[in-house]
């Protein structure tokens, strides 16, 4: 069972389409971890991707880097997260995603974490250096948490690759946009429209697109052949910003069955 996967099927279900903010912990401070969290699921997001700063985030991209060295500066660990989350878990309604890798996942032990973790409202777990090979490390320890293990999808993976990690994702498949497009981006959608068929025609578990997506349209876009998005950069951009309506534009663009009635 995933509480994850659950509340993306609901979700679409509905007719919604699912939206996946990311955050990083810490950026700002992380007394600020409590407002974001409790103002998002306001806003009706579907879950939180909660990114752990860490010294070496080679799968992060350049605003989401610097997210992570100003957390870091301001004393951000994983340890502090999950306490932070755990101080207000009885009012956290959406599951979260933490987005953490590996290191300090095994220098904090991975069972401790996994009991932790879920004990702080993390229901899915996303860990971008670790390859599915290696995923017995962590898989036990999470299974018995009920604690969805989610795979990145690249477009780059072959056919068999693909087939592998889409069939062991849990919660949903982090199916991203990215490889070589850059610029013009109104036109990607387009393009990945069959990729992401593909990936969906190996399993009943929600893909969910992630990278670059950073406007109404290119969420509404999406949702057109996927079970919703992830948006990080834009997301961290407009906290930094305190840009509030720019999060609620993107987070109604995946609520479709409102807009069709005209609500
Ligand atoms: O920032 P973007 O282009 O909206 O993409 C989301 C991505 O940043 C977020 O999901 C993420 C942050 N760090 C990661 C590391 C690996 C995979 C994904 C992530």
């Amino acid at each position: 069972m995933s509480q994850l996967k659950d509340a993306i099927l609901s979700v679409t279900a509905s007719g919604d389409k699912a939206f996946i903010p990311y955050i990083m912990a810490g950026d700002g401070g992380l007394e600020k971890l409590k407002p974001i969290i409790l103002r998002l699921q306001e806003l009706g997001v579907t879950a939180i991707e909660v990114g752990i700063p860490f010294t070496d985030p080679v799968a992060d991209g350049p605003t989401i880097e610097r997210a992570g060295e100003r957390a870091l500066a301001s004393g951000t660990t994983l340890r502090k997260v999950i306490e932070t989350l755990t101080s207000f878990a009885d009012e956290i309604t959406v599951p979260l995603v933490a987005m953490t890798y590996l290191n300090p996942i095994l220098a904090y032990g991975v069972e401790q974490f996994a009991a932790d973790a879920s004990v702080a409202g993390i229901r899915g777990l996303i860990i971008p250096d670790m390859p599915l090979e290696e995923s017995e490390v962590v898989h036990p320890a999470l299974t018995a948490a009920e604690i969805s293990l989610v795979q990145l999808v690249s477009l780059t993976s072959t056919p068999e690759r693909m087939e592998r990690l889409t069939k062991a994702s849990e919660g949903f498949i982090y199916a991203v946009t990215v490889n070589g497009i850059t610029g013009a981006r109104s036109s990607f959608a387009n393009e990945l429209e069959a990729h992401f068929k593909k990936i969906q025609s190996y399993t009943d578990t929600p893909v969910l697109a992630g990278f670059g997506i950073s406007t109404a349209t290119h969420v509404k876009d999406f949702g057109s052949f996927c079970s919703g998005v992830i948006v990080g950069s834009k997301i961290v951009d407009s906290l930094v910003a305190e840009d509030w309506e720019a999060i609620e534009e993107l987070v109604k663009a995946s609520k479709l069955a409102a807009n069709e009635v005209g609500i």
